[in-house]
């Protein structure tokens, strides 16, 4: 099925193009209300957005055939990636594409605020010519305080430290040694509130930065202090923002985002050294071009090909990567829906081991397949995306094992799950590189595919059981597609996995129950 795509924030056509070219559906629809949205949503199976659009839960809820929510930017605080994880659905950013134009952006914002750009232009096309009243205050040697030095804030302080500014950052998460390598001082928030002549804030909004410039905060700055905040609305409490620039603890403030967008009117505006410009940190040519091309080329990726970039919910997996571990998925998958069929909601925890070839890749999609599989024999809506949250909601302990050696397989995946009964074991393996086989059911060798309808059998091996099961299944109308048998020891406790043309209704499953020599009859479908 050709998948669909809706691009439904203002986007550079060449996002549409790519996803052209590359053989998808794709409409451009922008400027719908959330109730429009989700009238259309259902039929896609990609969304590219950028901030205006608000990919709540209750969005998401109607986006039955939703794979992959593409963000053509960074930020993804309009998404519910909770929601969206729950609903199987990836999110993917372009975490570089616009940094360099944002860090610009706050770079102009100094600017005006230092020079008083936009009063001064806006009073000279009045026709004032007031030379006096604009008296700037020059950027070289004063010290700029960075809140957050991820990928936007270390490219301000590469071009602060251009401009001769010193530069100081408070980043919980910046090193000492990357602080050093930036040229940078890394302090803490109360000492840059105190030192900067000029603070900038680069974090994402959560629960530990939102009103980081708080009142408190601003009572603690240098008095004259000029703020930017090109991040997101939220980091400064606009109250006590306005209340500062009143009482000039503030002399000027930048802001480009704020807590509710868009903004029609705020106590802000008018303010003597305000400046505010409307979410436009992105807005370059440049900027759009190289996120509109990634966010096309990432989620055709993952739409066609199956390779994940940039996701925040789940582990990446390589365009290259993908076809390689395609089969692999698809084993790992099949090991554990058998797994998760035959033993019900006993699984406590659960061990995937790769051997040989297997070892030599990215196990994690290998993980997520097999929980997919597991946890899909309890809930409809598992897959790779949701299965490991879902796998924690449950307080499912899952282990990954990774063997270099090659055992008697050059290549193994190997599941081992834990029940209150003990643990219970099955492996696979690829043939020819591609084909899934199952060589190990509970301890008992075969050599098996799993696919379509199957019947899982433990009986006691003694002569005559085939025949038996063989006239049951016949009487039931039930075509036998292949055998495969193994049993533990001659006499034993044997297996018998049977592929089945149709699936095997409870009474036929009952019937087989009661066959002499049955312990256990688990229908299987694949
Ligand atoms: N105005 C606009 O149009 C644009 C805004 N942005 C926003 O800019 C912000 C920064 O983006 P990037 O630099 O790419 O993100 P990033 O993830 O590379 O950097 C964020 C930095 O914030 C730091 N951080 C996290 N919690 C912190 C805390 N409690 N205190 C201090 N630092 C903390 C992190 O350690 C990290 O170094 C994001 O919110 C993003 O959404 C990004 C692009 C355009
Ligand atoms: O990339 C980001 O985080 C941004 O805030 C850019 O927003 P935009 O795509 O310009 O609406």
């Amino acid at each position: 099925m050709t998948p669909r795509v809706l691009i439904s924030d203002k986007m550079d056509p060449r996002a549409a193009a790519i996803f052209r070219e590359r053989g998808i559906e794709v409409d451009e629809i922008t400027g719908k209300t959330p109730d429009e949205l989700a009238e259309i949503i259902g039929d896609y199976h990609g969304l590219a957005i950028r901030s205006s659009t608000k990919a709540t839960a209750k969005l998401l809820d109607h986006a039955k055939n939703l794979k992959v929510i593409g963000r053509a930017g960074i930020g993804v605080d309009n998404v519910d990636i909770p929601a969206a994880t729950q609903r199987g659905i990836v999110v993917m950013n372009t975490p570089f594409g616009n940094s360099i134009t944002t860090a610009e952006h706050a770079i102009a914002l100094m600017f005006a605020l230092a020079r008083q750009l936009p009063e001064a232009d806006a009073s000279t096309q009045a026709g004032k010519w007031e030379k006096n009243r604009f008296m700037g205050v020059e950027l070289t040697a004063k010290t700029l305080g960075l809140i957050g030095a991820g990928n936007i804030g270390s490219i301000v302080a590469s071009r602060a430290l251009g401009l001769k500014m010193k530069v100081v950052a408070f980043d919980p998460f910046l090193s000492p040694e990357r602080a050093l390598e930036l040229g940078i001082e890394k302090v803490e928030l109360d000492q840059l509130l105190a030192r900067a002549d000029f603070i900038t804030l680069h974090t994402p909004l959560t629960d530990q930065t939102r009103g980081i410039l708080s009142s408190e905060a601003l009572a603690k700055t240098k008095k004259g202090v000029r703020i930017i905040n090109c991040a997101r609305g939220g980091l400064i409490d606009e109250a006590a923002l306005k209340d500062a620039l009143d009482s000039g603890q503030v002399a000027g403030a930048a802001l480009d985002v704020f807590e509710t967008e868009p903004v029609t009117d705020s106590p802000l505006f008018g303010t003597p050294g305000f400046i505010s410009t409307p979410h436009l940190g992105a807005s370059t040519t440049e900027a759009q071009v190289n996120v509109a091309i990634q966010v096309a080329e990432q989620m055709s990726d993952f739409l066609l090909l199956g390779g994940v970039t940039n996701a925040i919910n789940m582990p990446s997996l390589s365009a290259e990567e993908a076809p390689r571990l395609k089969p692999y998925m698809a084993l790992a998958e099949k090991l554990g829906r058998l797994a998760g069929q035959v033993l019900g909601d006993q699984v406590r925890a659960v061990s995937i081991e790769v051997e040989g070839a297997a070892a030599a890749l990215n196990q994690k999609p290998i993980t997520g397949a097999v929980l997919a599989g597991l946890m899909g024999t309890y809930s409809q809506t598992v897959n790779m995306v949701n299965a490991p949250i879902l796998a924690k909601e449950r307080g499912l302990d899952v282990k990954e094992v990774r063997h270099e050696r090659e055992g008697d397989y050059h290549t193994l995946v190997r599941v081992t799950a834990s029940t209150p009964g003990g643990e219970r074991c099955v492996a696979g393996t690829l043939f020819g590189n591609s084909a899934p086989r199952l060589v190990d059911i509970f301890g008992v060798a075969v050599e098996a595919d799993l696919a379509g309808h199957m019947l899982y059998i433990v009986n006691n091996d003694a002569p005559g059981f085939i025949g038996k099961l063989g006239t049951a299944l016949g009487q039931a109308w039930i075509n036998i597609a292949t055998f495969n048998l193994g049993r533990r020891a001659a006499g034993g406790e044997a297996v018998a996995l049977v592929a089945v043309d149709d699936p095997v209704t409870p009474d036929v499953v009952a019937k087989l129950c009661a066959l002499e020599g049955v312990r256990e009859v688990v229908p299987l479908s694949f």
